[in-house]
């Protein structure tokens, strides 16, 4: 689906990830670890295409990133649905208009059943009608998840997903990642909750990618 081959990564400083070979296969489920700046929204974004690697090679679906046009890149995209750390909405529009844009954006109508139902799963159906401004935290990453899988990508990549919510909510969540998972998809958690993937380990076989020094490896069960 997603691999990385000796990527390197550096916004114009120090080298932030270096050496970052690995595979996100096909219906896996991995959580991204690591202390605060240590490059995990940096990952995601090399994993989208958002960012080009320094050195190295990342494939999109048997494709080398760099290899492809703006075109492709933005096909490759559809494919990929992102929760984004900073959740944004347009603040005049329902949260049901603000869910099924990715569909407007790129010309293809929704069927207003299948937006029901989204809604429904995301146990949003009740708000679809209200205005961003007046959700709660746990409200908004729903609808960002609801979001983010209207395209019905083959990978969803969540950027810290519960990062303003309570622990009740930060299950919640975790059950509709874990759902998307047993469809098939593709998922990667960014998370510095380390309760988080503990309890996910006992629903799903997770493995946990961890940001060290500037690498990315798989952390041992020691959790
Ligand atoms: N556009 C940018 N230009 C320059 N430096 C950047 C840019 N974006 C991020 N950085 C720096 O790169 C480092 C890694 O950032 P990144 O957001 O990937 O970390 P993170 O692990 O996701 O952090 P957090 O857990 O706090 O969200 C940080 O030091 C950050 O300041």
């Amino acid at each position: 689906m997603i691999s990385f081959e000796n990527v390197a990564y550096n916004y114009g400083g120090g080298e932030l990830l270096s050496e970052v070979s690995l595979r996100l296969a096909p219906g896996s489920f991995h959580f991204l670890t690591g202390p605060s700046g240590s490059g995990k929204t940096t990952f995601l974004k090399l994993a989208y295409a958002e960012l080009l690697p320094t050195s190295g090679h990342v494939t999109l679906f048997d494709r080398e990133v760099r290899t492809l046009s703006r075109d492709d890149i933005a096909h490759s995209r559809r494919r990929i649905g992102v929760v984004h750390q900073d959740v944004q909405f347009l603040d005049h529009l329902p949260l049901a208009t603000n869910v099924q844009l990715p569909l407007s954006v790129s010309g293809r109508s929704s069927d207003p059943r299948d937006l029901a139902d989204l809604l429904g799963w995301v146990g949003l159906g009740h708000l679809s009608d209200a205005l961003p401004p007046s959700l709660s935290g746990g409200e908004r990453q729903r609808a960002a998840l609801a979001r983010a899988v209207i395209m019905g990508p083959d990978v969803v990549l969540a950027d810290e997903p519960t990062g303003n919510v309570d622990w009740e909510m930060s299950l919640r969540l975790l059950k509709l990642l874990v759902e998307l998972n047993k469809m098939g998809k593709t998922i990667v958690v960014a998370t510095h909750d380390l309760n988080l993937i503990r309890q996910a380990k006992s629903q799903v076989a997770a493995r946990v990618l961890r940001i060290s020094r500037r690498r990315v490896q798989l952390a041992g069960a020691d959790l």
